[in-house]
């Protein structure tokens, strides 16, 4: 590509120049940018072309890149971080136990706290010390929209706070209880962080023994909530909606969870992402009557 070398600064005058080719963008490297330029007139340099990536994909948190699956080989990693520049690159070998600790290699770069941008929201998290699940996005999106401004929410599994920041900012007076040390930590940083201290009650322990007094709606964001739902329905009363996650159908249990508790459950249910072979991550939406 050909072009010309301005400062960053200067990088929206040259937008407008006479010779600045319009079909071509322009590539900023720190201080710099290397701006396109049209056939006819000087260039400074001729920069070799981008080649495009093709490599499988992966997830960025904040500056770090994620990959998943087979171990990627060092060209994998190289193509990676040639194209994105990432501060560090995570290779997520499995996701352990009930705390949903990563397992992960660093393969490039130094791993540390990022801040991760979605919806709006500031989430700070090590990638390398607590997981952030890529394909809950249109639930966590979903759980801020459900909101009725002053429900008294409990977030029975909160992590680092995906659920319990979208839906305290849109009103709820959220319970987040959360048994990992490392993890309630940051949950702490981002209730503080989205300006939500007030509307949040965060408490570091098993959710089954923090739970207190009732809630309009219960939020059980762990594959195995199933196990937890007596425990939810012991701090529930008629109108209560709980959003049960499960690996595979949890429907007719949670319906008779409900009974036995005194209850009738309205059950809705949609599939979150496929977790393997006729697997599926999925939320019951469970309503009490
Ligand atoms: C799937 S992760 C984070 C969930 C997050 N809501 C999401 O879907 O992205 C589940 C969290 O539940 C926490 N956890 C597991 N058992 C728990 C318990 N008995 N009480 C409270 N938290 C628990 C884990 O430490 C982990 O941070």
């Amino acid at each position: 590509m050909r072009v010309r070398k301005v400062s960053r600064d200067a990088l929206a005058a040259a937008m407008r120049e006479e010779w600045l080719d319009r079909s071509r963008r322009p590539y900023v490297e720190g201080e710099w940018a290397y701006v396109p330029v049209r056939e006819g007139y000087g260039v400074e340099f001729d920069l070799p072309e981008r080649r495009p990536y093709r490599g499988r994909s992966f997830q960025m948190i904040g500056d770090t890149a994620v990959i998943h699956g087979a171990r990627p080989t060092d060209e994998e990693v190289a193509a990676i971080v040639a194209w994105r520049s990432p501060a560090c690159v995570l290779y997520l070998a499995g996701i352990d136990g009930v705390r949903r600790l990563p397992a992960t290699e660093v393969l490039y770069g130094d791993p540390h706290p990022v801040c991760h941008h979605e919806n709006g929201f500031c989430y700070w998290l090590n990638p390398a010390e607590v997981m952030f699940a890529q394909g809950n996005l249109e639930e966590r999106r979903l759980m801020g929209r459900v909101i009725a401004p002053g429900e008294r929410v409990a977030d029975m599994f909160a992590g680092i706070g995906y659920f319990t920041v979208p839906m305290a900012s849109a009103g709820a007076k959220v319970h987040a209880m959360e048994i990992n040390p490392v993890s309630f930590g940051y949950l702490q940083r981002n209730i503080h962080e989205n300006k939500l201290e007030g509307r949040v009650r965060p408490e570091n322990g098993d959710c089954r023994d923090l739970l207190d007094g009732v809630y309009d709606r219960v939020v059980m964001g762990h594959f195995d909530a199933p196990g937890f739902f007596a425990a939810a329905l012991a701090h529930a009363e008629v109108g209560t909606v709980i959003h049960l996650h499960a690996l595979g159908d949890a429907a007719a249990a949670a319906e008779a969870m409900a009974k036995d508790a005194g209850f009738t459950a309205a059950v809705t249910t949609r599939k979150v992402k496929k977790y393997g072979p006729h697997i599926w991550h999925v939320v019951h939406d469970v309503v009490l009557s």
